[in-house]
């Protein structure tokens, strides 16, 4: 007879708890409980967010790395020329770099951290780190707090975050936020598979291909972060964060 062992992660103890080999540890009154924990707290943190853009971007390429150098001029440029609040991942690579530029230059910088089961750590650049044991609980906040996103080059985490917004905006869950993908050379290869085989096999549609946009030019960053933020100052659903919304 199998001897369950106890659940390695928050997210096997609430996904995986049919397995046999996992202990049954919560009932789901105490899951709903954790998860709104876990969102309670987070939604306290960041309700006085203003002028968020969340960066998303490789935890692998470091210090030393043009994308690293790219990043930490990318939040310096949302820090003054936004006054945009930076908000990552919060751990290492491009996380570490976009909340790091933010910081020298005197602005907000927010990291929201995921618990991995590898040893991983969060950046030093932080005003303001919330941890998550889950990852959807986590997407919401980004999504809640910001009224842009950039990708930078990264792996299967930043596909998952910026293909959860594109998501969402395409299916009209939430208005247009604007999407930047920045590092034409980086992002290209998708972009033409999205086109070339994603549309040209009907599985989108023509107007999906607007729903971001691919640039090497941080002004146009700059720009478009800009434009989303003044209209999310200007009544977005960004106002429903503090008194009014609750
Ligand atoms: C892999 C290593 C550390 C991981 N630490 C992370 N800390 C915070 N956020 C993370 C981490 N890893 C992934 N993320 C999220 O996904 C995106 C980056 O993932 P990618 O696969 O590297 O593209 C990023 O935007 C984070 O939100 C030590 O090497």
């Amino acid at each position: 007879m199998t001897v369950p062992r106890r659940p390695d992660s928050f997210d096997e103890e609430l996904l995986n708890e049919d397995l046999a080999e996992v202990e049954t540890e919560l009932t789901d009154d105490q899951r709903l409980d954790r998860i709104r924990g876990e969102l309670d707290r987070a939604f306290n943190l960041l309700r006085d967010v203003r002028r968020g853009v969340t960066v998303f971007g490789s935890a692998r390429l470091g210090p030393g790395t043009p994308e690293y150098a790219l990043a930490r001029e990318l939040g310096r440029r949302l820090a003054v020329d936004v006054r945009a609040t930076v908000v990552t991942g919060g751990g290492p690579g491009l996380m570490e770099a976009a909340n790091r530029g933010a910081h020298e230059a005197g602005g907000r910088s927010v990291g929201l951290l995921i618990d991995l089961p590898f040893e991983t750590h969060s950046n030093e650049y932080l005003d303001l780190a919330i941890d998550f044991h889950y990852f959807f609980t986590r997407k919401v906040s980004f999504v809640r707090y910001s009224g842009a996103f950039v990708a930078l080059p990264g792996g299967y985490g930043t596909m998952d975050e910026l293909f959860e917004v594109l998501c969402l905006v395409q299916t009209r869950k939430i208005r247009r936020y604007p999407i930047v993908l920045h590092g034409s050379a980086y992002w290209g290869g998708l972009v033409t598979w999205l086109r070339e085989r994603m549309m040209a096999d009907g599985l989108i549609s023509p107007e999906d291909d607007d729903l971001f946009h691919v640039t090497d030019d941080l002004d146009q960053v700059v720009a478009i972060c800009n434009e989303a933020a003044d209209a999310r100052d200007a009544g977005g659903p960004g106002d429903a964060h503090g008194a009014l919304g609750g």
